[in-house]
């Protein structure tokens, strides 16, 4: 049980009714959640209103509720909470709930449209590494050091970074890393949070659906380093044109990270592989487990953020160096000769990047084939753009369904086609069941080739009409292969 009053402090409040001293169990903002004490806060969200909810949570026993609209008739015995932003007011009340956790723990948040859950966990790999018991919030899961918490989303809900982040402070947590994605940063879910520092890795086209506009999306990660406070760091990728925007308006220490233009931290790419990458950092030579010339971006991003916590640059890089990437970014698997790839590319610039990579180590005579597939109920305008580019670089493509969600598969490969033109189509074929698209570009598949799977990375499921089918991109690739094999 906590006090209202307390929850409330630092929230800016318009008005208010009823025992500010009363006693709350815990913060719902859904009222399915509410239980007997609970203060609801009511959101404006893009499926339903909250606020259409509060007689609901009244009914299960809520015993405050905080909204932006008052109901005409305020129920007595119950203390209402009028604020001007109720998204905003939840994350300040969690922070409050949880005893401000993050004034006891370095948190990092990671913003970009590529590579925040990769440099985070580098970032959690790595402080672990060198002593520190560490959190992380990523796509892939929340760690509390190795144990894992897993994760719904990109960033959790407001609440639960606050619980996530007091449980990693009572265990002695000194450091987390976390990723920020747009949504999160729009939706306030990381409002109330002291910040030690933020990263900005790059923007490209995502998200369209939901920011609308390429300049409303780089406003949403713009706003991370906007509310930075004065004592963080900010430190962007300078070779992104929009690297130095993030910096316009921010209070905080500007350190900026590049491989082709000055920047506090820089390196030169040396080799780049199928085996990794050597760079040469401040005339040092390293070679890193990574492979491809974007991850040479994400390791100094991490390189960066590990100095500007006050870490030694020389421990940082030998222990940097024998650390692998997060689960399905470039995982590879080789049977009978042939490579697998599999990789969560799902944005133009990913999948560019990964396409260009291999093309990049291929020693030629092989053959690339490539199986992708565009997420349903999102951005719908990189789908043709994907699969052009799937086509074009790629001696196959196999256009197939990624998480259809709520939308008809069928309809979602239309939209990929319409970005194939008529010569290209000669070399791409459209099969729905991913499975069987997976099996086909193993059947044509030759010792020496090159398949890359890309989309889904390290999920373990498909979301078909709201339901979650098991499906592991790397174990289907995984039982074709050796069946052929083994054949
Ligand atoms: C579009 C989006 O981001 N939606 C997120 C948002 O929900 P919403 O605004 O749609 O909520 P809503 O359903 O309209 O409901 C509004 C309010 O009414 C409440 N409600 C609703 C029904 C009811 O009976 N009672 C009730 O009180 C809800 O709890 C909510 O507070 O806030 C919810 C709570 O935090 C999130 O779970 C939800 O994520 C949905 C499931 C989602 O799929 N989000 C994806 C797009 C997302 O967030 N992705 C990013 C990563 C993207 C990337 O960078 O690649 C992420 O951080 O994971
Ligand atoms: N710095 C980078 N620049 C461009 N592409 C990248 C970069 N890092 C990774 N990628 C590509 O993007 C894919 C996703 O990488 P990662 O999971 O690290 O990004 P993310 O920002 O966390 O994505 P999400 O928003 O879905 O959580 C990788 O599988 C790889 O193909
Ligand atoms: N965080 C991203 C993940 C997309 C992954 C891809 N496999 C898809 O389902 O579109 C999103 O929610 O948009
Ligand atoms: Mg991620």
């Amino acid at each position: 049980m906590k006090v209202l009053k307390d929850i409330l402090y630092k929230v800016s409040l318009v008005s208010t009714s009823g025992d500010m001293e009363v006693d709350v169990k815990n913060i719902v903002f859904d009222s399915r959640k509410v239980e007997e004490g609970s203060a609801f806060v009511a959101i404006a969200g893009t499926q339903v209103n909250g606020h259409d909810y509060i007689d609901a949570a009244l009914e299960k026993g809520a015993a405050a509720i905080v909204c932006e609209d008052l109901p005409e008739n305020l129920k007595e015995g119950i203390t209402w909470v009028q604020v001007g932003d109720s998204a905003k007011a939840l994350g300040i009340m969690a922070s409050n709930y949880y005893g401000n956790p993050s004034d006891e723990i370095q948190v990092v948040a990671i913003t970009g449209t590529n590579g925040k859950t990769t440099t985070a966990t580098l970032l959690h790999q790595l402080f672990i590494a060198m002593g520190y018991s560490t959190g992380l919030l990523s796509t892939v899961e929340n760690k509390i050091n190795e144990e894992v918490i897993p994760a719904t989303h990109t960033t959790p809900d407001a609440v639960s970074v606050q619980a996530l982040l007091r449980k990693m402070v009572d265990v002695g947590c000194t450091h987390c890393f976390m990723e920020a994605s747009s949504h999160a940063i729009v939706q306030e879910r990381i409002a109330g949070l002291k910040l030690a520092g933020a990263v900005f890795t790059n923007i490209s086209h995502d998200h369209l659906d939901y920011h609308k506009t390429f300049d409303e999306y780089i406003k949403a990660k713009k706003k991370l380093f906007d509310d930075l406070p004065k004592d963080a760091f900010a430190l962007v990728n300078s070779d992104d044109k929009r690297g130095m925007v993030m910096l316009q308006n921010c209070k905080a220490n500007h350190q900026t990270f590049a491989l082709k233009s000055p920047a506090d931290f820089k390196a030169k790419i040396i080799s780049n592989t199928l085996e990794g990458l050597e760079l040469d950092i401040n005339g040092k030579l390293v070679w890193f487990r990574l492979i491809g010339a974007f991850n040479a971006y994400n390791l100094l991003g991490v390189l960066g953020t590990a100095i500007l916590l006050g870490e030694d640059e020389e421990e940082v890089l030998t222990t940097l160096s024998s650390i692998r990437g997060a689960k399905g970014r470039f995982d590879r698997i080789s049977i009978g000769g042939i490579t697998a790839i599999v990789d969560y590319a799902h944005t133009p610039d990913a999948l560019d990047n990964v396409l260009k990579t291999i093309n990049g180590v291929r020693t030629g005579g092989e053959q690339l084939i490539t199986v992708v597939g565009c997420g349903g109920n999102r951005d719908k305008t990189k789908r043709p753009i994907m699969a052009k580019m799937a086509v074009q670089e790629s001696d196959k493509a196999i256009l197939t369904s990624d998480n259809p969600r709520f939308e008809d598969p069928e309809e979602i490969l239309k939209d990929m086609q319409a970005g194939v033109g008529p010569t290209e189509r000669r070399k791409t074929l459209t099969i729905v069941d991913r499975k069987e698209a997976i099996r086909t570009a193993c059947m044509l598949s030759q010792p020496g080739d090159i398949i890359l799977v890309a989309g889904k990375g390290h999920e373990d499921y498909q979301e078909i009409k709201g339901v979650k089918h098991h499906f592991d991109d790397a174990e289907v690739v995984t039982e074709f292969l050796t069946e052929l094999n083994q054949s």
